[in-house]
């Protein structure tokens, strides 16, 4: 693809009419480190570094032009001066692969939380129905069937685009943060259907308040088709303002509720042989999921609203849904030999930590003991909510490191030690390594005990600890197996 052609779209100028605009190129790079021959590389102020200090490394590499925002004069090769660099790299990434997204039926799915469960939920019952399915979110990417590892659960817009052009399936299922979308990840493309989950306290370390991560969410809608189709959980304040956002914008969002008025009523919930009777067009129909707690319900609805306006038959919808047996590290239960009941589960946010152990609770819990802690660098004005909940609801909690990231373990334990000793209750205790706090759990519990593990869910430990385990799973099995030999 020729330059001139690549940055058509822009208003602006290249800075030296002298340049060479009709030149190939070979690909795009966000990054100095991959630019090749004949890229493109697009500068970007970014949260750590700025791009545009690159520029020169990113011209010794070989790149043919540069894409930024700063004004730069005297540049040995085209520079194309633009608004945001964030969103340029989406237009002309849209442009190199072609408008990818163009012949695909694109699914959108935001929310503070369930959009993981809510996709992997879809596209099994889509897959069972015959048609092909991509994936882009949290835990990995899935394309043709291939999987791939993620850093983001929006990539950005280069390598999303990149990821659309390779995709043959029929249908694209993607995890759009609030990240995403503030960070113009998924510009160029264009939904066929946006559901929107829930909004809860979270990430108000880089949204300035509620109101704010509402609007980044709901940016997701304007990049609704014309005939796209908006579907809403409308069970909360958040959501009910997005549905009336829509309404004003002339949508028609599919709602779902537990209200008469909602376009799928959400009826009754029976925990006990996970059942949920939903009101859909006159109709009441018993939707039967392995998936435990109310929240699971909630996503199981999302799943088979979509799947309905996909054409997909409902009996087809409710079989898919009760053959699927769960997402990794979502309410994964491990039954143990001595009649506790283990949980696993990725709840990071207040609301999360209320639903799972909550649920614990319905399912006939006789004491909860519930392990977690908090990530390094994320978030810290929802700590004191989690731990409230926790006091509330379980009946003992371990307190314990969950990623560090750029935080010291001394400062973390004195975080977590502060902030029980402030919030918590005298059922608290603080285990500052990871793998004895589920030991400690472990070898607390009785019959009919449930321990609940939150906050790394499928994922593996940033830090090491003193048992030989990557992730809270394998701890649960080193101690199983560790039993095991001492009882032989
Ligand atoms: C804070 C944040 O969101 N950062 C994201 C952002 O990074 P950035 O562009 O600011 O990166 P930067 O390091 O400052 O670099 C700026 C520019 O200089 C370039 N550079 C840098 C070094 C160099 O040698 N050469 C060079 O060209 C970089 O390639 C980049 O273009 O843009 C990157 C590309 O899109 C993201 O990968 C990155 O996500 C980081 C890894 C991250 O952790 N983000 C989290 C907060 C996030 O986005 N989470 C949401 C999910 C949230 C949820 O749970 O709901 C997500 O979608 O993942
Ligand atoms: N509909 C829901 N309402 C409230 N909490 C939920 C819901 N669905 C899932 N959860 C909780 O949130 C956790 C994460 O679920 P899931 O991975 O499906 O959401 P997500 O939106 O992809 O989360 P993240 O953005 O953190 O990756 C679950 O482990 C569970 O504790």
């Amino acid at each position: 693809m020729k330059l001139e052609h690549l940055i058509e779209e822009f208003e602006t100028e290249i800075e030296d009419k002298s340049m060479r605009k009709d030149i190939t190129i070979q690909g795009i790079a966000d990054s100095s480190m991959d630019v090749e021959k004949d890229f493109v590389f697009v500068a970007i102020k970014g949260f750590n570094a700025d791009g545009h200090s690159f520029i020169e490394q990113a011209i010794q590499r070989g790149a043919c032009a540069v894409v930024g925002e700063e004004a730069i004069s005297n540049s040995s090769i085209p520079y194309i001066r633009v608004e945001n660099s964030r969103k340029a790299l989406g237009v002309i990434a849209n442009k190199f692969y072609g408008s990818p997204s163009k012949d695909k039926l694109l699914i959108g799915v935001t929310g503070t939380n369930g959009k993981t469960t809510t996709s992997y939920l879809l596209k099994h019952i889509l897959e069972e129905s015959g048609v092909s399915c991509s994936m882009i979110g949290t835990i990995q990417n899935v394309i043709n069937g291939e999987v791939t590892q993620c850093v983001n659960t929006t990539p950005n817009s280069l390598v999303l685009h990149e990821l659309l052009s390779k995709s043959r399936d029929e249908v694209i299922i993607m995890e759009v943060s609030s990240h995403g979308l503030t960070q113009h990840r998924v510009e160029g493309l264009k939904f066929d259907y946006c559901l929107f989950t829930n909004l809860y306290h979270d990430h108000l370390d880089y949204h300035a308040s509620m109101e704010e991560y509402f609007r980044a969410k709901s940016l997701l809608f304007d990049k609704l088709k014309a005939h796209g189709q908006a579907i809403v959980n409308t069970d909360s304040f958040w959501g009910e303002k997005l549905s009336a956002r829509l309404q004003d914008k002339g949508k028609r969002p599919y709602t779902i509720d537990e209200s008469e008025d909602s376009d799928l009523r959400l009826l009754n919930f029976n925990l006990e042989n996970s059942t949920i009777t939903v009101k859909d067009n006159n109709e009441l129909i018993h939707i039967c999921s392995p998936l435990s707690g109310v929240h699971n319900m909630y996503n199981v609805a999302m799943a088979y609203a979509t799947a309905k306006h996909l054409k997909i038959a409902k009996e087809r919808i409710l079989k898919a849904i009760y053959e699927f047996t769960g997402v990794d590290g979502r309410f994964e239960v491990f039954q143990q030999d001595n009649g506790t009941t283990v949980v696993v589960d990725y709840a990071h946010t207040p609301d999360a930590i209320f639903h799972c152990l909550r649920t614990a609770r319905l399912c006939g819990a006789k004491r909860v003991l519930h392990v977690f802690g908090f990530r390094g660098d994320r978030d810290p004005t929802k700590r004191r909510e989690m731990l409230s909940i926790t006091s509330e609801l379980s009946d003992h909690y371990i307190l314990t490191v969950d990623d560090l990231n750029t935080v010291s373990h001394k400062e973390m334990i004195e975080t977590l030690k502060s902030l029980s000793d402030t919030f918590g209750n005298e059922k608290g205790a603080v285990v500052s390594d990871r793998t004895l706090a589920i030991k400690q759990a472990l070898d607390q519990s009785e019959s009919g005990d449930w321990i609940v593990i939150t906050g790394k869910g499928h994922e593996k430990y940033q830090q090491n600890y003193d048992l030989p385990a990557e992730s809270d799973k394998d701890t649960i099995m080193y101690l199983n197996n560790m039993k095991k030999r001492l009882l032989e």
